[in-house]
C-alpha cells in the first residue's frame, strides 16, 4: 500500500489515495499505522476518494481504529495532495465529510499548496447534537465532575463532540490525567475530544486537545474552531482569533451573519512510503 505522510501543524497521518489504493480494513490499518514503534507513527488514517457530492471525499480513522466525522488539520493536508499530486487544478474545493461537504480556498506558491482556508460549516450547539448529556443549550460553563473535581466546560460539536475547558498554566497542565477521564465521560455518549485553553487576549490564546481514539496529539482543528467558539460563547474573545498549539498557529474567525467558522492553516507534506499489506497482516 502507498502512502504519504503528512501533517496539520503537528496533527500528523497517514494519507492514502483510493484512487490508486484499496483499503480494505480502515480501522485496522489505522490501528497499524499509527503504532509510532511497531507502525509508521501517526495520529491515525485518511484516506482520500472520490464522491457524487464533491470533488474528493475524505474519511478519517482515529489511531484506535475508530471513525470520526471530520478532521480540520487533515482536510486541509487533502488539499494539498489532491493540487500538488495534479488530482486537480482548481484552487477552490469541496470535500465530502462525515460532518458534509466542506469549501475550501487553497493558497499556492511555486505550484505547490502552502495554506489553505476551510469553511468549517456551522458550529452545533443542541446537547442532543454534540451529543452530551445537559438540559440547555448552548452548554456554556457547565459544571461537570471529573476525577473527583469539579470543571466547567463548554460544549461544541463541528460535526464531531468537543468539550472546552478553560485553564491557568497550560504548559504545566497534567493533560494525561484529565483527558482520558474527559474523553470516556458517562455524559458522553460518543465519547468527546476535550481542549484545555488558556487566554492570552481577546484575540489570542494557547490550547492543548486530548483526542477521542488518538491521546493528546499536537493540534486539532476542529477542536480549534470549537475552542473559538467557546471563547465567543463565554465573552473571553472577538471573533477573529489566533490560537496557538503545541505544532503551529491557526487563524479561526467566526463570520457571525452566516454562522460559520473559518479555519486558516498550513498543510506540510514530510515523506511518500510503500508498506506491505501482509506486513500489516491486516488485507
Ligand atoms: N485531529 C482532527 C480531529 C480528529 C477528531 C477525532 N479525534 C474524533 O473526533 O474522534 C482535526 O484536526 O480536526
Amino acid at each position: 500500500m502507498k502512502f504519504t505522510k503528512m501533517h496539520g501543524c503537528g496533527n500528523d497521518y497517514v494519507y492514502v489515495n483510493l484512487f490508486e489504493e484499496t483499503v480494505k480494513d480502515p480501522a485496522a490499518v489505522s490501528k497499524f499505522v499509527s503504532d509510532r514503534h511497531f507502525g509508521i507513527g501517526s495520529d491515525g488514517l485518511i484516506t482520500i476518494g472520490p464522491s457524487e457530492l464533491a470533488d474528493f471525499r475524505m474519511r478519517i480513522y482515529n489511531a484506535d481504529g475508530s471513525e470520526a466525522e471530520m478532521c480540520g488539520n487533515g482536510i486541509r493536508c487533502v488539499a494539498k495532495y489532491v493540487y500538488d499530486h495534479k488530482l486537480t487544478d482548481k484552487t477552490e474545493i469541496t470535500v465530502e465529510t462525515g460532518a458534509g461537504v466542506k469549501t475550501l480556498e487553497l493558497t499556492v506558491t511555486d505550484d505547490k499548496v502552502e495554506s489553505v482556508r476551510v469553511d468549517m460549516g456551522e458550529p452545533i450547539l443542541e446537547p442532543e447534537k454534540i451529543p452530551v448529556i445537559a438540559d440547555k443549550t448552548p452548554v456554556v460553563d457547565e459544571p461537570i465532575i471529573v476525577g473527583g473535581k469539579e470543571w466547567r466546560m463548554t460544549c461544541v460539536s463541528m460535526g464531531n463532540p468537543h468539550a472546552v475547558v478553560f485553564v491557568k498554566n497550560l504548559a504545566d497542565f497534567e493533560i494525561e490525567k484529565t483527558g482520558p477521564l474527559f474523553e470516556k465521560h458517562e455524559r458522553f455518549p460518543k465519547r468527546t475530544n476535550t481542549e484545555f485553553c488558556e487566554l492570552i487576549s481577546r484575540n489570542e490564546v494557547s490550547m492543548r486537545v486530548w483526542e477521542r481514539g488518538s491521546d493528546e496529539t499536537w493540534a486539532c482543528g476542529t477542536g480549534t474552531c470549537a475552542t473559538v467558539m467557546a471563547c465567543i460563547l463565554n465573552g473571553y474573545t472577538e471573533d477573529k482569533v489566533l490560537v496557538h498549539l503545541k505544532g503551529g498557529d491557526l487563524v479561526i474567525e467566526y463570520d457571525r451573519a452566516a454562522n460559520h467558522i473559518f479555519m486558516t492553516g498550513p498543510a506540510t507534506e514530510v515523506f511518500h512510503g510503500e508498506i506491505e499489506n501482509s506486513t500489516m497482516k491486516c488485507e
